[in-house]
């Protein structure tokens, strides 16, 4: 008991003499772990400590210390006019990942991630990302998946948790290598929490495990796809974002053989979970909230009928742009942001945070901020129809600000977009009876909804 308790005085005076900002006591080894878990979430953690401590205070998961950055005009000012001494980032996040350092694009430091950046940017848009040439593939994809899981199972619940797609990429024309890549990358996220514990963290045998799942798995599949794809690919037009690489990878010094297979994981792994997860939302909100549903159903009968939709309706379509907006204010899914690290003392509202510090930001300050939404909590698409607008649009950034910024915004949107559209304009969607899923989000890195099903059925 003195042992301990000894223990706990040396690590309270040692965090004492760290020059970062204060924060809630942190226990040796497991850090604010049974405070996040006591708070119900990540979230609900930084709001609590937020009110103690203030726009800026210091949290530790497992080992590893997190300076938590609140409200729009920090996070503006770190991202934005600091921006050449925060844009790395964090490694020790980075480090339940599978993959090495500093490979690919998602991890890379500064000086290989402009070029492979500019590379992967160039690349996307080449192959249409941004513009209507893009959309057919998209619409074919969500032809694929109606016909796939939704027209089998009308009238049942289907599991919206294990299905929705995963849509473009290299392997949309797979499924069986989809659904693989699928399982793993969603485990790695909810995974990520105990994959952090040090010391122990490595040894829990369900981290261990998948820990070599996606080390065996996921790379190596990523591979053989590349391969195949050389093999079928030997000239002509390229079919997918893989053929590009093939294409054009070598041209880039930062980006060869195993760097590319990474690149390629990664930007599967971003693009894929974060789509699908907040089309998952999207339709939780809509089974929840029938008036709504009739409202973008009525708005696609009126400007699209039964032709096809494509991006540029989304012109004619404030509310079900006002319902996708809401979706991804409330739902908050990348609710920590990427961590970044600092590379040298800057200072927050006066608080000092000190070179090498890894800054984590609390995107609820900013996305549920009760001073810009009104009943911040609650689902209400009309709040991006009235009042100001503007400042409401602008503070609404599910995909981060500033140099690192998410990549595949354009492409995010049109997805979203046609995928939603596609699905209420043939079907119409409720919950099954007696379902009893509400929209607490499950804790992970991503804040996904709980698993349910959706029941559709024809219009
Ligand atoms: C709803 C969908 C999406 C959301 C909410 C989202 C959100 C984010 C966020 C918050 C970041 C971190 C930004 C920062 O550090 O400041 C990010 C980074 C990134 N996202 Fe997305 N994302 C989405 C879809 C996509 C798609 C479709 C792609 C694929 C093409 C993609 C590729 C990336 C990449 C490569 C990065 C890292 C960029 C860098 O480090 O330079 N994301 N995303």
């Amino acid at each position: 008991m003195t042992g301990v308790a000894a223990l706990l005085l040396i690590f309270y005076l040692r965090s004492k003499r760290e020059k970062l900002p204060p924060g809630p006591f942190a226990f040796p080894v497991i850090g604010n772990l049974l405070q996040i878990v006591l708070s119900g979430s990540l979230v609900k953690f930084c709001k609590k400590y937020r009110e103690i401590y203030g726009e800026v205070f210091t949290m530790r998961l497992g080992g590893y210390t997190r300076v938590v950055i609140s409200g729009y005009d920090n996070l503006h000012h770190i991202l934005i006019s600091l921006a050449e001494h925060t844009s790395s980032r964090s490694m020790t996040f980075q480090k339940f990942f599978p993959g090495k350092k500093e490979r690919g694009l998602l991890w890379a430091h500064t000086s290989d991630w402009k070029a492979i950046r500019t590379f992967s940017l160039l690349t996307l848009r080449d192959r249409g990302m941004g513009r209507a040439a893009f959309e057919p593939e998209i619409v074919e994809e969500i032809e694929k998946y109606m016909e796939h899981y939704i027209q089998p199972s009308l009238g049942q619940p289907l599991d919206m948790y294990s299905n929705l797609p995963r849509p473009l990429l290299m392997s949309y024309h797979n499924w069986s290598i989809t659904n693989v890549l699928n399982s793993l990358v969603r485990s790695s996220l909810k995974m990520s929490f105990l994959g952090n514990l040090p010391i122990i963290g490595e040894h829990i045998p369900v981290v261990k495990k998948l820990r070599t799942d996606l080390q065996e798995i996921s790379l190596p599949t990523i591979r053989k796809c590349i391969e195949e794809r050389r093999q079928q690919f030997s000239s002509g037009e390229p079919q997918c974002l893989v053929d590009q690489y093939l294409l054009q990878g070598g041209n880039v010094d930062a980006l060869t053989g195993e760097n590319t297979v990474e690149l390629c994981f990664q930007l599967y792994n971003a693009g894929t979970e974060t789509t699908s997860t907040t089309l998952r939302w999207a339709l939780l909100f809509l089974c929840k909230n029938p008036d709504v549903l009739k409202k973008v159903q009525k708005e696609i009968d009126d400007n699209i009928g039964q032709r096809s939709a494509t991006y540029k309706d989304h012109l004619d379509m404030p509310y079900t742009d006002a319902v996708l907006l809401e979706t991804q204010r409330l739902s908050n899914i990348v609710n920590s942001s990427l961590p970044r690290n600092v590379d040298r003392d800057i200072y927050v509202g006066g608080t000092l945070i000190p070179a090498g510090s890894d800054l984590l930001f609390n995107m609820a300050s900013i996305l549920h901020d009760p001073k810009v939404f009104e009943e911040a909590d609650k689902f209400k698409p009309e709040r991006y129809l009235t009042g100001d607008i503007t400042l409401k649009k602008k503070r609404t950034i599910p995909f981060g600000i500033g140099r690192r910024a998410c990549l595949g915004e354009s492409l995010a949107k049109v997805e979203l977009f046609l995928f939603f559209v596609n699905f209420l304009q043939k079907y119409n969607i409720c919950l099954p009876e007696g379902s009893k899923v509400t929209t607490e989000p499950m804790i992970s890195v991503i804040s996904s909804p709980q698993p349910y099903g959706v029941v559709f059925s024809c219009r």
